[in-house]
């Protein structure tokens, strides 16, 4: 088991009466990608804020690299990387400058260098000595995203990096998340987007109602809602009369041939279906497994009146 860069429990956060976190605990192994799903308002940032010294938590243990984020803010500072929505960039100044300046105030060993590479890596390189005040909404995202790796910090917090990216520029920014990881960046990940968390997660929290409605792999998030089933498809239309009538609880297709058997696509219940069909004698010309996607997922989780028989 690789050792835990960030380790929250109990993690307690009200404002005024409102108690947006309510006792949340996670690890985050090093050189993961962790992403925070919830809807609006679920504390996502709040957590976020806690996380990286912004906010102070009213009560839990937050650890972060190693350090406690309530006593030893300037170890965890210095650790860590964090692009959101206190972008540091500043408008009256050009890409290029404002790249130069975090590299001073990090003082990164060959500044120069490092600032051409993420310039041209994040496709800035024609507008770097813009000012950013004539950037786009998506040019500011990636020039904060620039920043953020100056000084290659180990743990990066990134909430909702992707929010307002152009679909290249999203693939793009997977791909760096995707080598930051391969170099043993570990990544928290907020997002409002679950194809992004299905890509590049290792483990996924759904924050609902102040708690975890769900945590674990993606595979294992949609293995825990309805919805998934196994297609037989048939050529043989005598074949197919007889898995029609042998399997219960079936939806059939008399046009398509289909039968549709409710599963939850785990070997287990794959591996008995198939003995069946073998001891039945019945043979489908194709076979095909369907998951929920985390859409599906995140709506069953988050909907008030199902969130406790589908977290179990
Ligand atoms: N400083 C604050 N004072 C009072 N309430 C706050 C404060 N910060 C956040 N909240 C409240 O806490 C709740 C969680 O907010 P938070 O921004 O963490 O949610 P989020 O999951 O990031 O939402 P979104 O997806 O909309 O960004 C909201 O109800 C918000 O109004």
């Amino acid at each position: 088991m690789k050792s835990s860069a960030i380790a929250v429990s109990g993690l307690r956060k009200a404002f005024g009466d409102k108690v947006v976190l309510d006792g949340i605990g996670f690890q985050v192994a090093a050189g993961s990608v962790y992403s925070l799903l919830g809807p609006n308002g679920a504390g996502k940032t709040t957590t976020v804020n806690v996380l990286t010294t912004l906010a102070k938590a009213d009560e839990g243990s937050v650890r972060v690299a190693g350090h406690d984020v309530a006593t030893a803010t300037e170890d965890v500072r210095a650790a860590i990387g964090v692009t959101g929505q206190f972008a540091a960039v500043d408008e009256l100044l050009s890409g290029r400058e404002n790249l130069r300046m975090m590299a001073d105030l990090k003082r990164v060993p060959s500044g120069g260098q490092v600032i051409t590479r993420l310039l041209e890596r994040f496709d800035l390189t024609d507008s770097a000595d813009r000012r950013v005040a004539t950037y786009s909404g998506g040019m500011r995202r990636k020039l904060d995203l620039a920043m953020t790796l100056v000084g290659s910090p180990r743990i990066i917090f990134l909430d909702e990096p992707t929010t307002g990216l152009d679909p290249r520029s999203r693939r793009t920014m997977w791909e760096i998340v995707r080598e930051l990881v391969a170099d043993g960046t570990t990544i928290f990940l907020t997002t409002q987007y679950l194809e992004e968390a299905d890509e590049l997660a290792d483990r996924i929290a759904v924050l609902s109602e102040g708690r975890f409605a769900a945590e674990g792999s993606a595979e294992e998030l949609k293995r825990l809602i309805p919805g998934g089933h196994v297609r037989l498809r048939f050529t043989d239309p005598v074949a197919y009369r007889a898995a029609a009538a042998a399997l219960r609880e079936v939806t059939t297709d008399d046009e398509a041939m289909t039968v549709q058997i409710p599963s939850d696509g785990s070997q287990r219940e794959l591996r008995s279906l198939l003995d069946w069909l073998d001891s039945a004698g019945v043979e489908a010309d194709e076979l095909t497994v369907h998951t929920p996607d985390l859409d599906d997922v995140f709506l069953a989780l988050t909907d008030r009146t199902s969130t406790k028989a589908a977290a179990r």
